[in-house]
């Protein structure tokens, strides 16, 4: 396998990127750096060009002998997509676009694409199943829907092997601490509580008190990168032409944001001060995975997944390297 991961210096795809490393694969990253950092990969396996450039994706397809995608590169906000649509059709499904026909035009016809728990319909009180009902409340679910929707006809009309990965709330860091979340506007809940409690922000704002919740909070279901990373693995193996396959990702259990915070303020030993805030558009007050498609058919099984491990995982990243460490040095991936 030669693999290239779109949007391979963010988060999630520096995960993916280090893990396959480590299995001894070939992996090169194309990101555009726009919320990426190259410290988080090897220097030189990056390539920085947008996905929207079908001419620079396909030369750097064929420079780099490539025969499997993973697709990460994307805008990622779910409220940022309600007041910037355009943007969130523009990258994230016109860029999906040009990369498929890059891909088309260079023979590569394995794919496997970040999707988003944002595709359901809201209002679910069990675990959601793959095969639930579709209904994206926001642009950013939208435009994830859209390239499902791509994906299909590129791998019945193409005889493509694609899959998409329906992440729920993607988490915690590298194991060694060096590696972890560090969007340069960060927006998620578990880097602001863990910053919080860290005393490198003055507090938490919890998002909505009085959702139809045991604790009046939102629960999400948090899945840690390196069990993301292994998933992408097994998507890659098992993938097959003409048929597009989906996976729901997640440990299957649902914490809500006030358990996060109790657990951070465990974790750390320090109170976290709080505030509720209204509650933010296009949240659902419920998501969790039924996860026995990918356990099943993927072998896939979370084991780093647990909200201490995920907890103690991040603190470890944010207190000793974070975003700074990012930004002011360059590293290589071991
Ligand atoms: N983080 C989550 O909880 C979560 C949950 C579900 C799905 N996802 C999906 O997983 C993927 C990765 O998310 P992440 O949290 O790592 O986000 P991230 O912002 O850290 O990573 C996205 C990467 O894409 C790059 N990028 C953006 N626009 C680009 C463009 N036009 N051309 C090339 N590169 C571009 C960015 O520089 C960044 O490195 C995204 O597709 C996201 O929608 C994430
Ligand atoms: O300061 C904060 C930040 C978040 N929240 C709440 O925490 C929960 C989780 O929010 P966040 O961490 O921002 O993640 P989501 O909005 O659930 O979105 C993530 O999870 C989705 C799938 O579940 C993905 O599609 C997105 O890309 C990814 O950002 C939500 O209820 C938020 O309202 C707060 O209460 N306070």
């Amino acid at each position: 396998m030669r693999i290239l991961l779109t949007g391979g210096a963010g988060y999630v795809g520096s995960a993916c990127f280090r893990h396959f490393r480590r299995q001894g694969i070939e992996a090169f990253v194309l990101d555009d750096l726009s919320e990426g950092h190259a410290g988080a990969v090897e220097a030189d396996r990056l390539d920085v060009a947008d996905i929207r450039d079908t001419d620079a994706v396909a030369a750097i397809l064929r420079r780099r002998g490539i025969d499997h995608v993973v697709h990460l590169a994307a805008l990622i906000s779910v409220p940022d997509s309600i007041t910037d649509p355009a943007g969130y059709w523009s990258v994230n499904t016109a860029g999906s676009m040009s990369l498929l026909e890059a891909m088309r035009a260079e023979g590569v016809g394995r794919i496997v694409f970040s999707s988003t728990a944002a595709v359901y319909a809201h209002g679910f009180d069990r675990p959601i199943r793959e095969d639930d009902p579709i209904a994206p409340a926001t642009p950013y679910g939208a435009s994830k829907l859209a390239v499902e929707h791509l994906l299909e006809g590129y791998a019945t009309g193409y005889g493509m092997a694609a899959t998409a990965l329906r992440y729920f709330n993607a988490a915690g860091a590298d194991l060694d601490g060096r590696h972890g979340e560090a969007h340069r506007r960060e927006s998620h809940a578990i880097p602001l509580v863990v910053e919080a409690a860290l005393g490198n922000r003055a507090g938490f704002d919890v998002y909505g008190g009085e959702w139809d919740t045991p604790d009046g909070s939102c629960i999400r279901d948090f899945v840690s990168v390196i069990d993301l990373a292994d998933a992408h693995l097994r998507a890659l193996k098992r993938a097959r032409p003409g048929v597009m396959a989906r996976y729901n990702l997640g440990s299957g259990t649902g914490t809500s944001v006030r358990e996060i915070l109790a657990a951070a303020e465990a974790v750390t030993g320090r109170p976290v001060p709080s505030q509720v805030k209204p509650a933010r558009p296009g949240d659902p007050a419920r998501l969790i995975a039924d996860t026995t498609r990918a356990r099943t058919e993927l072998g896939w099984t979370p084991r780093h997944s647990d909200a201490q491990s995920l907890l103690s995982a991040a603190i470890a990243w944010h207190g000793s390297y974070g975003l700074d460490h990012y930004l002011g040095t360059r590293i290589a991936a071991e």
